[in-house]
Formats: C-alpha cells, sequence, structure tokens
C-alpha cells in the first residue's frame, strides 16, 4: 500500500497542493481525476521524488518511502521522456539494464511487453517514427519493464485506440492482481469507471473524495427510476421526493430516506401498475460530477 500523507506544495505564494492524504491500495487499481491544473502531475512527481513537498510524507507499506523504494517503481511522467532517435527495442533493452535487469531478460521482457501491445513489428524502428498512439504504448512498456513493485502514471490512456486501452487494461489488472498498488492520472471517466477500485477526486489542491468504489457509491446521492403508467408526474407532489425528471411514465427521484422510497412505492401500488422501482448505481463520473460541484 502507498500512502500520502498531508502534502502541500506552493509555487510562489500560491498553494497547488494543500494538506492532500489519500491511499493507493494494493488490490486493484485506483484513478486519480481532477479538473485541469488540480493538482494531479505535481502529487505523482512528489511521490516519485522528482520534486519536493513543503510538508507532509509518503508512506510505502508502513514505512516512509525512500529512494531506494522509488527505484523499483514504474514511473510514466507527464513530460514522457524516451529518446526519439532510439530504436523502440533497444530502447525498452536498455532502460531494463538500468533498473538492474540482464540484456537477455530485458531483451525477452521489451519483446514480450511489444507483442502484448500489438506493436511487435515495430521494434527496430526509431520512436519517433511511430504514431503518437503506439509511442504511447512504449511508454506505458517503458514503466513496466522491470515488474514494479508500484506503478504511477501519468495519463497513461490519453491517445491510445480502444484496443491498446484493452491490452493495456488488462496488463495493468495482471499486474495488481499481484499486489502492486496502481495510482494512474485519467480524464477518461467512463475508463475510470470500468478500471477502478479505489478513486481519488482532487479540486484545487485539495482532496475532495477518496476511497473505494463501493464506499463512494454508498456516500453519493442514491437516485430511483420510478415508472407508473400513465404518468408519474403525481410524484412532483410527495413530500420527501425530489423529482430530477419525468417523462410520461417514467420519473427519475432523489428520495429523503429509505422509509420515503418505502412510502412511495406503497403509494405507486395503490394508485395502480408500477413497472419499475429500481435505485440506481451511481458511475464513478457521476460520483466526481458531484464531489467537484
Ligand atoms: N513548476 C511549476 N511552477 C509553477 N507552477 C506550477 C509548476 N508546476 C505546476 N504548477 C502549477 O500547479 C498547479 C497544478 O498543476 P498540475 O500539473 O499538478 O495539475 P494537473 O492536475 O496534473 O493538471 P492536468 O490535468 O492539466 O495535467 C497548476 O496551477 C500549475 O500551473
Amino acid at each position: 500500500m502507498l500512502e500520502v500523507q498531508s502534502l502541500t506544495r506552493r509555487f510562489g505564494d500560491r498553494t497547488v497542493l494543500d494538506e492532500v492524504s489519500f491511499a493507493v491500495p494494493a488490490d486493484g487499481m485506483t484513478g486519480f481525476v481532477g479538473a485541469n491544473g488540480a493538482g494531479k502531475t505535481t502529487t505523482m512527481r512528489i511521490i516519485m521524488g522528482v520534486l519536493k513537498s513543503h510538508s507532509g510524507t509518503v508512506y510505502f507499506n508502513g514505512t516512509q518511502l525512500a529512494d531506494t523504494d522509488r527505484a523499483r517503481f514504474g514511473y510514466m511522467p507527464e513530460e514522457r521522456g524516451l529518446y526519439p532517435k532510439q530504436q523502440v527495442l533497444d530502447q525498452l533493452q536498455y532502460l531494463g539494464q538500468l533498473h538492474g535487469m540482464s540484456r537477455a531478460d530485458a531483451r525477452t521482457e521489451a519483446l514480450q511487453l511489444l507483442d502484448r501491445f500489438g506493436i511487435a513489428d515495430r521494434t527496430k524502428d526509431k520512436l519517433e517514427s511511430l504514431s503518437l498512439g503506439n509511442q504511447q504504448r512504449v511508454q506505458v512498456a517503458a514503466s513496466l519493464m522491470h515488474h514494479p513493485t508500484a506503478l504511477i502514471l501519468d495519463e497513461p490512456f490519453s491517445g491510445l485506440d480502444p484496443l491498446a486501452v484493452d491490452s493495456m487494461t488488462s496488463l495493468l489488472a495482471e499486474r495488481a492482481a499481484t499486489g502492486v498498488p496502481i495510482l494512474f492520472s485519467s480524464h477518461q471517466l467512463d475508463l475510470i469507471d470500468a478500471l477502478c477500485d479505489n478513486l481519488v477526486v482532487l479540486a484545487g489542491g485539495k482532496i475532495v473524495a477518496s476511497g473505494t468504489a463501493t464506499a463512494l457509491r454508498a456516500r453519493a446521492s442514491a437516485k430511483h427510476v420510478v415508472v407508473t403508467p400513465p404518468d408519474a408526474g403525481w410524484l412532483r407532489e410527495q413530500p420527501g421526493v425530489r423529482v430530477l425528471d419525468v417523462a410520461g411514465p417514467r420519473a427519475l427521484v432523489e428520495f429523503d430516506d429509505e422509509g420515503t422510497a418505502q412510502r412511495i412505492l406503497r403509494t405507486a401500488v395503490d394508485r395502480g401498475a408500477v413497472t419499475e422501482f429500481a435505485p440506481q448505481r451511481p458511475s464513478l463520473a457521476e460520483i466526481y460530477r458531484e464531489v467537484i460541484r
């Protein structure tokens, strides 16, 4: 488990991280979301030691994170940073060797990753001759080469086509299943929804929500779909009910509490047919919109 505790960082007199604390559990992936400029990259840079915090601490498996731990992490920085003129395979092999792998192991690992990412035919090409999306695949491969003990990935999915996203996510899920904490930032909320077991939401340098998807969903305001033909307009008159939308027999509502929900269900049945009365599981995208409001 990776834990960030009370990180504060200023640039000049502007505080861009304000007492930021969250955990990245070792089981599953943690999505890091927030508007442009919220402070995600700054947080990741501090975790990786590229930037210093003014206060706060990062812990890995219960002890203060040291450079020796960081050396075993996989990091995909926002500014990327591979060598455009070097051949893809040579480059990955070199990076693996920098992490202490033998030349042969690094080559085997690189070939396997390139194959998984569908670019095994580009091994001899210079990085700069690849499309941006394929360069991105090489970047992710570079962060995975040495079987890192944790992964810090700054927007790893930006610019990837759906097939690349699929191969990337299945590989990351495999690594997460071996107990590797994975923190990745993204603006693609649908992807976060599909992939993440945990979510950290940053707004203006402060944490506005963090925790497991299940706990955040339980906290989010629950909506119900109620379908009572011929017209669901009667719900507007009911105390304890906020009607968010009505279209003919179908309404989207929020109840003040479970008691209200049960009362409305009984009233609906007394009035006639009820063809649907279902709580709606909020998506992480909805939770995100709710907490940054
Ligand atoms: N080296 C720097 N000097 C001054 N200000 C900086 C520096 N690095 C980041 N900032 C500021 O810190 C704030 C947080 O930036 P950061 O890049 O961490 O946000 P982000 O959440 O990663 O945004 P994005 O989603 O756009 O990548 C921004 O206002 C940014 O302008």
